[in-house]
């Protein structure tokens, strides 16, 4: 059968990086999806805005919510400091295996724990199955309709502590109006859209960042 998305955007790595490089990684994604085929990576312009939080936050612990094809799992490992601990939850058993592929090209495998489930079954689970105790950076790039949920159970759990950063990618496009409602309107965040694109488009999308204050 055909190859599937995710398995052409692999190809297009295996072709065009070096092995170990995790720029080239990146920018062959960017290319085969500015190019070739468009794909749902936080993409270039949103990407760079991640990469300046990730350096100005030098975070720890990082959780991300949705690996897909494993293009931000790269631009974040790439940045965390030695002895960070990184987690990133997929639902899809396709884009985890795609996704494990291209953060081994990257060579970052040993920086990354990517865990296949759904993040409502996983959440409640972090602490004891990896002894996490908190998140200092919590990117949410999955499913929008499970943001909110998804922030409420880290809250009741723990993982979301006084300091936490919480960066949600496609609060415009497609939108996660819920959840913007929360942390914009809660005293318990400080919250800030940073305005850009949708990947390689000109559709305004942005990503939303919601320091926690603590309860
Ligand atoms: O689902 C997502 N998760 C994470 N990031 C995403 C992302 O960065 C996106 F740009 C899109 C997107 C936005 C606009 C569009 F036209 C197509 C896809 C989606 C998305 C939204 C609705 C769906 F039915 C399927 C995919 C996602
Ligand atoms: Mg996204």
């Amino acid at each position: 059968t055909r190859k599937s998305r995710p398995q052409r955007l692999l190809k297009a790595v295996e072709g065009k990086a070096t092995l170990g490089d995790p720029q080239s990684v990146i920018t062959a994604i960017d290319h085969f999806c500015r190019h070739k085929e468009w794909a749902m990576n936080v993409g270039d312009e949103k990407g760079s805005i991640l990469d300046s939080l990730v350096i100005e936050l030098s975070p720890v612990n990082v959780l991300e919510l949705g690996t897909y094809c494993g293009y931000s799992t790269v631009r974040i490992a790439r940045l965390l400091p030695p002895g960070a601990r990184f987690i990133t939850l997929e639902f899809n058993p396709d884009y985890a295996a795609v996704a494990r592929q291209v953060i081994g090209w990257a060579g970052l495998e040993d920086k990354v724990q990517l865990v296949e489930g759904a993040s409502g079954d996983w959440i409640p689970r972090l602490r004891e199955h990896f002894g996490v105790q908190m998140f200092d950076l919590v990117f949410l790039d999955h499913w929008k309709d499970q943001y909110l949920p998804d922030t409420k159970q880290l809250e009741e759990c723990g993982l979301i502590q006084k300091g936490t950063v919480l960066l949600a990618d496609n609060v415009i496009c497609p939108g996660t109006p819920d959840y913007l409602k929360y942390v914009r309107n809660s005293p318990h965040y400080d919250s800030r859209y940073y305005r850009s694109h949708l990947e390689y488009t000109k559709v305004e999308d942005g990503l939303e960042k919601s320091v926690f204050l603590g309860f």
